[in-house]
């Protein structure tokens, strides 16, 4: 479980999160939305203590992430990017992180297996594809069999095979009793995947609910342009709360839109 009170993070003048509390429960998938730096990528962070909250706590199974004496076997996390050696293969990566955490080496057969990476698991990691480093990513997330698992967009360059097995592979992990939460901006995938949604904007919390409720607020609007009953509800919760807007500062219909303009004003050219 993941537990967050009254969280704050200012950065500088920036507050990315403003007084968020939250529950995060075990055996459910999680989905973490909200609009670019809304705020989710510094709540795994924080979550993970490589960021200090300003003020409130975040605790992954009870304890702040600084007090875990073995922090791999409680969380395991993916935030993207690659933080690999490039001329290790993906087995000697892994064997490396293994042996600092006093995991088994047995144990590492176990994740090249679970993520589909024993093929290539002799394979220089530097060369790997956006998708086979996000298997290796998720591979050393789980390598110490954490009861909580942080994913940043987990389907993020991966080919249609490899999203259903990482759709399977979240619900199994959910099932076995872990906790698992996601980042996304795909709300087909969160749909597909999350039993709840957290959504977030400008560093609030603006929900915390059931994914099909979040569908349930969809507008009739919304859904005679094409969107879905999800991307519907949650642009409806959201439209206020976009920092970044596209084409805002250009002229759009003959009207010149500022940044910082909510979604209405956008779409109404004021
Ligand atoms: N290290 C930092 N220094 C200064 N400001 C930061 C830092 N990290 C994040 N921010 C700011 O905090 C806010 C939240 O950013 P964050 O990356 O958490 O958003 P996000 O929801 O993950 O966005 P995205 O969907 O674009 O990844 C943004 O205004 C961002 O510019």
């Amino acid at each position: 479980m993941i537990q967050i009170e009254h969280l704050t993070k200012r950065y500088g003048t920036t507050t990315a999160l403003h007084d968020v509390t939250c529950e995060v429960a075990t055996g459910t998938v999680t989905g973490l939305l909200g609009p670019n730096g809304a705020g989710k990528s510094t709540l795994m962070r924080v979550v993970l203590g490589l960021d200090h909250a300003t003020s409130g706590t975040a605790l992954v199974a009870g304890r702040r992430y600084a007090t875990l004496r073995r922090p791999l076997h409680v969380v395991g996390a993916h935030l993207g990017g690659r933080a690999v050696h490039p001329q290790r293969s993906a087995r000697q990566h892994l064997l490396a992180l293994a042996r600092s955490n006093r995991i088994p080496a047995a144990r590492v057969e176990e994740v090249l297996d679970l993520t589909g990476l024993r093929g290539v698991a002799r394979r220089r990691a530097g060369g790997f594809s956006l998708g086979m480093g996000q298997r290796l990513g998720l591979a050393a997330a789980l390598l110490g069999d954490p009861g909580t698992v942080l994913l940043d967009e987990p389907v993020n360059g991966l080919d249609t095979d490899g999203v259903r097995w990482i759709r399977r592979l979240l619900r199994r992990l959910a099932d076995d009793g872990r906790t698992v939460l996601i980042s996304s901006h795909l709300l087909s995938e969160v749909q597909l995947v999350a039993d709840r949604v957290l959504v977030l904007g400008k560093g609030r919390l603006l929900a915390d609910l059931p994914t099909a409720d979040l569908a349930a607020r969809a507008t009739p609007e919304h859904l005679a342009e094409g969107m879905s009953a999800l991307e519907s509800g949650y642009l409806s919760l959201v439209e206020d709360s976009a920092e970044y807007v596209a084409g805002a500062g250009r002229p759009a219909s003959g009207a010149t839109v500022q940044s910082g303009a909510t979604m209405q004003e956008v779409r109404h050219g004021r």
